[in-house]
């Protein structure tokens, strides 16, 4: 049986995808605002978690919410909130004032946790990219315990077919504990079973990681890369639509090394990376450590992030072990 709560997380996130294409066809450069950790917000990031809140607080009244953004930017702009007003009524069939908007987008102030039940949203993951026009995603993650049950993605930009750039784009990945990995094309309304490559020689692996070499070193994985006799290019591109390819089979590995002190948001991480366990994949830390959702806001216990098919993983692994010289680094 289909869960209430995929159902309604993937109404959520291809209503906040809509409302991130139109802004992105409407977008002026002089609404980015910088916040205070200098990564580029837009109306859209505001607009999308505003209307995904709304939506779950229809269904779930009692829900809560890990989100990347608050109002605070709305409540210091009188224009910024009217737009992103706007924005969310043009979206949503029921209208809303601009108070409820901001009390909708402040639900995802919540800690999160080892207990219960909650939400985390990364209402656009990878802004830079959206600005750019190249790959973001709307990410919906559900935590029960501590541990991600449920996963949606949406990747306006994302060709449904392999990397073809000529065919169809905009696809949603859904994965559920247990229950395996999908995707599903927008305008569609069949989930079609997906499942990591079966590629099982490094040397004709492909490998991705961030577009922006100040959120992963390119330097890095491309000793890793070299070590592991990969030959082809990195494949770079913005978001956990990183998640998406190698959970259906585009890529073999997801390396992510942030610089020195970076701890990374779980929600750039809860969705993809359960997409990824459920198409039989493997998604750990540099040491080989499970991510751990449970510790709050952050991935606290956590440092890097590698996604692998499985099958090369143990390879990757003593790579990364090797490059980066280290004492211990869990094996599967
Ligand atoms: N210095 C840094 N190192 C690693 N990740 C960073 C970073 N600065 C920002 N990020 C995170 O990287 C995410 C984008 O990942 P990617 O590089 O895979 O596209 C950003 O999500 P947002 O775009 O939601 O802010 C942000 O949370
Ligand atoms: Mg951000
Ligand atoms: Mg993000
Ligand atoms: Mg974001």
């Amino acid at each position: 049986m289909v869960s209430k709560e995929r159902e309604v997380a993937i109404e959520a996130v291809l209503k906040a995808c809509t409302v991130c294409q139109k802004v992105f066809n409407t977008l002026v450069k002089g609404e980015t605002v910088i916040k205070q950790d200098e990564s580029p917000v837009t109306i859209g990031d505001f607009a999308a978690q505003a209307i995904v809140s709304i939506t779950l607080q229809k269904h779930f009244p009692d829900f809560k919410l890990v989100g990347e953004e608050n109002s605070k930017a709305l409540k210091e702009s009188e224009s910024l909130r009217k737009r992103v007003t706007n924005l969310v009524n043009e979206t949503l069939e029921s209208k809303y004032s601009e108070e409820e908007i901001m009390k909708a987008i402040d639900r995802g102030t919540y800690e999160g946790g080892s207990t219960g039940n909650f939400w985390v949203i990364d209402p656009i993951d990878g802004t830079m990219g959206f600005l750019r026009g190249g790959q973001y995603a709307v990410c919906l993650g559900y935590t029960v315990n501590g541990e991600i049950t449920l996963g949606v993605l949406g990747c306006p930009n994302l060709p449904c077919n392999d990397m073809d750039e000529n065919g169809p784009k905009g696809c949603l990945f859904i994965g559920e504990k247990g229950l395996g990995a999908f995707q599903r094309n927008f305008g569609s309304n069949e989930d079609v079973k997906i499942h990591v490559s079966q590629a099982d020689t490094t040397a004709k692996a492909k490998f991705c990681e961030s577009f922006e070499s100040s959120h992963s070193s390119h330097k890095d994985s491309a000793e890793i890369a070299s070590l592991l006799n990969i030959t082809l290019p990195p494949i770079r591109i913005d978001s956990q639509c990183k998640y998406g390819i190698i959970a259906r089979g585009n890529a073999e590995v997801y390396l992510r090394f942030a610089r020195e002190g970076y701890i990374e948001n779980t929600w750039d991480h809860a969705a993809g990376s359960l997409i990824v366990k459920e198409a039989g994949g493997i998604v750990c830390d540099m040491y080989g450590k499970p991510l751990d959702f449970s510790k709050g806001r952050q991935l606290i216990n956590n440092k890097g992030v590698i996604a692998t098919n499985g099958i090369l993983h143990n390879q990757v692994m003593k790579a990364i072990k090797s490059v980066f010289k280290l004492n211990n680094v869990l094996l599967a």
